[in-house]
């Protein structure tokens, strides 16, 4: 009560910077010391300029921020602005953030009854802002913060929510910014909105990251975590490292890891979980994790050298500067700026739909949370064995491990997804032939799938099968199941199979060989032909741009464009009998997408080109040069107006000439009439 009586000073001057204990994309965290209070602070000192948002969006929410009351919600104290940054106070949590725990302390991450106790008490956080109408929309073990007697907070919300999220961002400014780890598919997709349940993905994601250090994917570029979770079955703690965790943990994260937000428990009905019995006090985290630890700015700093240690390796290695990113991104400090029209576009055709997928054929496409849909969590009991999909190659536990894989899963795109993703990728038209993939889809494209063990003993795991494929299933009834349609990978006639048995996401071409990755391709990731291993290419995508942190823009490109020639526009035509209407129906809408896109693109370019001709012929002008003014919206009307004045006022004249002429015949007619004398012009 008493910190609400409080009114913390508003100049900068009141407060002393220490050391630097936290940094963010667009922010620094600094220990302080607010002189009048002489009480230790944190300041977050943002740099507006790397900002997109408007000063008073985010003062705002800094407002809606200190009002939050919450003892799970890091409140701000104040803020202000000084210079081009905004400050906002808050009490310092001298724990630091789980993340930098991990670090620092967990490489391979916490215990299970540490993890139940952080998640218990960040979830109830969670309670509250979903209670009072507040997305957090950036929850992730770097935003749970511990104060040295064990407090876990939730902390920047309010301030990263405006920062990148104001309002109708997405609409109004057509990017996108979040962190693509933790990002619920839907908000990825950016289809129907999203709400509270995002916060309810990047929860689930975070419980894998405190499992085991860091969150899955993360080692991966943006666009291919955009591409596994919208592609791959959810992650979950199904690896073999996985069997030390419960059978509640287990549940409890596939509870929340479910594709469709609808499935996913409220916050409210997760706290319900069995999971959550294991949850200990805050003594019991502060004596297990925080103790010992040495003081945050100095784990900090020594986290810094690592890295840079780190980044200086990588770089003498490899000179990457790919491979940098991807170090920056594995420290944790990952948000993403990038137009996502292109991607959700394709995401709109993926048929993520679980019970499109089971209508087809019940055996296929049954996520293991669908089964605990809108039940009651089952009973906490400890488990030895994995879940129904648990796999023992953890090479693949994270994603792909090869092109390969990679490619499986983009096959899986309706759309012909390299050439998709052109402009992301520097693929040339070229390339994409080469590595099979054609312009229009061949009616009899079909991919077979060699029935796994899991399917011949009728076990409904989809995840082991064909989560990976979104798409309608059109299922043939025998001994393999068979995927067929138009829109499919064109390599048709080589049979895919299923590696492992739990690699649920990886569907292999069994003759990677017959793919030629050789020419100018210039994609990111590249196949190391002697091994067979994925290596970084050092190339960058001209179109995925790097701002500050991984920040990829793309606004400045009409990339729309890209993927629009990879509109399987022929499709219609190309359409065989058996392709049901609903098939067609994603098609559709993506060229519509696709058409409005590309209105939208050269509208943007009829006025630049409009601005540009304007400014040469002001040139012009200026020089002496008359010329016509080309018409560019205001300008062009003015010009239209002057000329038209200009042409009334010559016909006013030439009228005025007729009048005069006119004029001087009747007075010469008048006076041949009186007989007078004609007047001689002067
Ligand atoms: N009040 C605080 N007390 C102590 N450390 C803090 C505090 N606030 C933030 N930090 C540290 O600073 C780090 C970066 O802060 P924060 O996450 O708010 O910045 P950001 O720019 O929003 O980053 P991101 O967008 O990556 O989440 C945190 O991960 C945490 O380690």
């Amino acid at each position: 009560m008493e910190v609400l009586e409080k009114k913390y000073p508003v100049d900068a001057k009141d407060y002393k910077l220490y050391e630097e204990v936290g940094e963010g994309v667009s922010a620094t965290v600094y220990r302080a010391l607010c002189i009048p209070f002489n009480e230790v602070v944190a300041i977050k000192v943002l740099d507006l300029e790397r900002c997109n948002n408007d000063l008073d969006g985010i003062r705002r929410e800094v407002h809606t921020m200190s009002l939050i009351d919450h003892s799970n919600v890091l409140r701000a104290h104040c803020s202000f602005t000084a210079g081009h940054s905004l400050w906002v106070v808050m009490p310092y949590m001298a724990g630091g953030s789980c993340l930098h725990i991990m670090k620092s302390t967990y490489p391979e991450g916490f215990e299970e009854p540490v993890i139940a106790t952080l998640l218990c008490e960040t979830l109830k956080a969670l309670l509250y802002l979903h209670a009072h109408g507040h997305i957090h929309r950036d929850v992730k073990a770097g935003n749970i913060l511990l104060d040295t007697n064990g407090t876990v907070k939730l902390a920047d919300f309010g301030v990263s929510a405006c920062m990148f999220d104001t309002g109708d961002r997405q609409r109004s400014r057509n990017t996108f910014v979040g962190t693509p780890c933790w990002m619920a598919p839907e908000v990825m997709q950016q289809l129907h909105g999203y709400d509270f349940k995002a916060d309810i993905w990047s929860f689930g994601i975070t419980a894998l990251e405190l499992a085991h250090g860091h969150a899955p994917f993360s080692k991966y570029p943006p666009m291919k975590v955009l591409l596994m979770t919208l592609q791959n079955a959810p992650p979950g703690l199904d690896y073999e490292r996985d069997k030390r965790f419960s059978k509640s943990f287990k549940d409890m994260v596939a509870a929340c890891l479910v594709k469709d937000p609808k499935k996913r428990p409220t916050s409210e009905k997760l706290f319900k979980h069995p999971f959550f019995k294991h949850a200990k006090s805050y003594e019991f985290l502060a004596r297990t994790i925080l103790d010992g630890l040495p003081p945050l700015g100095e784990r900090f700093r020594v986290l810094k050298v690592k890295e840079a240690d780190l980044l200086v390796q990588n770089n003498a290695l490899n000179g990457d500067k790919e491979q940098l990113s991807q170090q920056e991104y594995i420290r944790g400090i990952s948000a993403w700026n990038f137009n996502l029209e292109d991607l959700k576009s394709q995401a709109a055709l993926i048929q993520d739909d679980d019970s499109s997928s089971t209508a087809e054929n019940p055996d296929l496409g049954l996520n293991r949370m669908d089964i605990l849909d809108d039940q009651s969590f089952p009973t906490d009991k400890p488990s030895s064995e994995g879940t129904n999909h648990s796999n023992t190659s953890n090479s693949h536990e994270d994603g792909f491990d090869d092109l390969d894989s990679l490619e499986g899963s983009l096959a899986s795109f309706p759309i012909q997804p390299l050439q998709a993703l052109k402009g992301y990728f520097d693929i040339g038209e070229d390339d994409m032939k080469s590595i099979g993939y054609k312009n229009a889809s061949l009616p009899d494209a079909k991919v077979h799938f060699q029935k796994t063990e899991n399917e011949q003993l009728g076990r409904t795991d989809g995840d082991n099968l064909v989560r990976s494929s979104s798409l309608p299933q059109f299922v043939s009834t025998g001994q393999k199941k068979v995927l067929s349609g138009p829109l499919l990978y064109e390599n048709a006639s080589s049979s895919w199979k299923q590696i492992g048995d739990g690699d649920r996401d990886n569907m292999q071409p069994r003759h990677p060989s017959d793919r030629n990755y050789s020419g100018p391709i210039s994609y990111r990731q590249r196949r190391d032909t002697n091994n067979n291993t994925l290596v970084e290419d050092s190339s960058e995508g001209s179109v995925v741009q790097r701002k500050g942190r991984f920040q990829v823009m793309s606004d400045a490109t009409p990339k729309g464009s890209t993927c629009l020639s990879s509109v399987p526009g022929s499709t219609a035509g190309l359409t065989p009998p058996y392709l049901s209407a609903s098939a067609i129906l994603p098609t559709l809408q993506y060229i519509l997408q696709q058409n409005n896109l590309q209105r939208d693109e050269i509208t943007k370019l009829i006025k630049h080109v409009e601005l540009d001709n304007l400014c040469e012929s002001a040139d012009a002008m200026s020089n002496g040069i008359s010329q016509t003014l080309p018409i560019s919206v205001k300008e062009g009307e003015l010009l239209t107006q002057v000329m038209q004045l200009q042409q009334r006022i010559g016909s006013l004249v030439d009228e005025l000439q007729r009048q005069k002429l006119k004029n001087a015949q009747l007075e010469k007619q008048l006076n041949a009439f009186v007989g007078r004398p004609e007047k001689t012009k002067d």
